[in-house]
């Protein structure tokens, strides 16, 4: 199995970064490409993720031809007259987010089957605003033998009210409202930056999106949608975990074409931290001090502080100087990472989704292992300040949403290595 090694305790991290289009905005996109019924869809800027590997498959699937360019980073696919309707466990069982299938289908088809997706190691994650949604529309949503089956002769438009911001279920409904009839208003909506590029490439579809990015989408209905060119939007994930290493190490990183307004939640956190943000023609240059300063953090969606960053931030806070509180509000059971670093010296009181941290170390390098995916990032930081030698594994996780992160590290200084590459899942 595969290994991250390092060597840590004397790290500075210096250099430029380049980030990869984001994970989190490429699944929903290669979802959407389901919608045209004519024409060549090709995405840009497209990461080199196990995840995207397994949406992959789940269209292949549902007969759309398609050709994953690596070199390139390109995915192109063509506009299929039949499309499949099932979505079978095989796949979702692999990737929670191919549930985003569920609503293209059925907007293509009137008929979706998709196995249900299940929780995961940060959480139950049920999918009750999804079917909602869908139902308002007009959907019959049955459950049966671990599958939801959606059924419409017609989706219509209606006003539907998301008790919480969810990001798939925004992604599901905005995308089953494009061929429907009449229009949709969907309130407290998502507003991640990954809503708005989906936004984007639906419109140059031939869809009528308005509003992405606020928390009042309006989707009118068209007859049919086109292929088109979309470039993937930088995965500001991937970018504030360079941010936060480059902190943590009194590093100095340029992160290449970073964009301010995906990050300032982070970005704010960090100044206070008393890290060094210069924006630059080229992306965004981040300092660390000597000494970090502990903060208090509080996840929440977008605008909000990024539950995906709440695992590195954690480690900053870890070697911050003092105490500080980090509340996780999206998902009930996100503090796994914890006791794992408690091996490598952590003190911190765990009570509910509240964690407090006795920041300052001293720090030294264990084995380790990942238990998801913003996990095993935070863990091979906190390896970068501990003093010796830090070994994570199950990588597998790290692989669904980073490309290469060892060799970018190395690249910046770190003495950081991969062991049993060839294993490595298909990266
Ligand atoms: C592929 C992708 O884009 N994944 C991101 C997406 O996940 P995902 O789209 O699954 O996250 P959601 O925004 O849907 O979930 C947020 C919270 O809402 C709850 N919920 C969600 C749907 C629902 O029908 N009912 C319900 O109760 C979930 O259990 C969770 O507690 O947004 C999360 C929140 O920013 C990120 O952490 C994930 O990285
Ligand atoms: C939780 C995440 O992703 P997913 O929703 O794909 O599990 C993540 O990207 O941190």
């Amino acid at each position: 199995m595969d290994k991250i090694i390092i060597n840590g305790g004397h790290t500075q991290l210096k250099g430029q970064v380049e980030i990869e289009g984001a994970k989190n905005a490429v699944l929903p996109l290669l979802a959407a490409t389901i919608l045209p019924s004519e024409g060549e869809t090709v995405l840009r800027n497209v990461p080199i993720l196990s995840d995207v590997y397994t949406m992959n498959a789940v269209i292949s699937h549902l007969n759309i031809p398609l050709v994953f360019d690596k070199q390139q980073n390109t995915v192109v696919t063509q506009a299929a007259e039949s499309v499949a309707i099932e979505a079978p466990y095989e796949y979702v069982s692999q990737m929670r987010a191919s549930i985003v299938v569920l609503g293209p289908i059925l907007a293509r088809n009137g008929h979706a089957r998709v196995s249900m997706p299940g929780g995961c190691t940060i959480g139950s994650r049920p999918i009750d605003l999804h079917i909602r949604g869908l139902q308002a529309m007009g959907a019959e949503i049955t459950h049966n033998g671990g599958f939801i089956e959606a059924k419409a002769d017609a989706l219509h438009g209606a006003h539907f009210y998301m008790d919480f911001p969810s990001v798939g279920a925004t992604q599901n409904i905005m995308m089953a409202a494009t061929l429907a009839k009449g229009t949709m208003v969907l309130e407290n909506a998502a507003r991640e930056p990954e809503i708005v590029d989906l936004a984007n490439l639906l419109n140059k579809m031939g869809a009528d999106v308005k509003g992405a990015g606020t928390d009042t989408i309006v989707i009118k209905g068209v007859e049919k949608m086109h292929g088109t060119t979309h470039h993937v939007v930088q995965d500001r994930i991937e970018a504030g975990t360079f941010m936060v290493a480059a902190a943590m190490t009194q590093g100095n990183v340029l992160i290449l074409d970073a964009v301010r307004e995906h990050n300032r939640p982070l970005l704010s956190k960090l100044s206070e931290m008393g890290v060094d943000i210069i924006q630059e023609e080229d992306g965004i240059r981040v300092i660390g001090p000597e000494t970090l300063k502990s903060v208090n953090v509080k996840t929440l969606p977008h605008p909000g502080f990024p539950t995906d960053m709440q695992a590195q931030m954690t480690a900053a806070q870890a070697v911050a100087n003092g105490e500080s509180t980090m509340i996780e509000t999206v998902f009930e059971n996100r503090f796994q990472h914890l006791e794992e670093m408690r091996r490598m010296g952590l003190s911190a009181d765990i009570s509910r989704n509240s964690a407090n941290i006795q920041g300052g170390g001293p720090f030294s390098g264990a084995e380790v292992r990942s238990t998801d995916l913003r996990a095993s990032a935070a863990l091979i930081l906190l390896g970068m300040v501990a003093q010796g030698t830090t070994t994570v594994g199950h990588l597998e996780h790290l692989d669904r949403g980073y490309y290469k992160f060892h060799e970018k590290l190395a690249k910046l200084g770190a003495d950081i290595k991969r062991i049993n590459p060839k294993e490595s899942c298909h990266v």
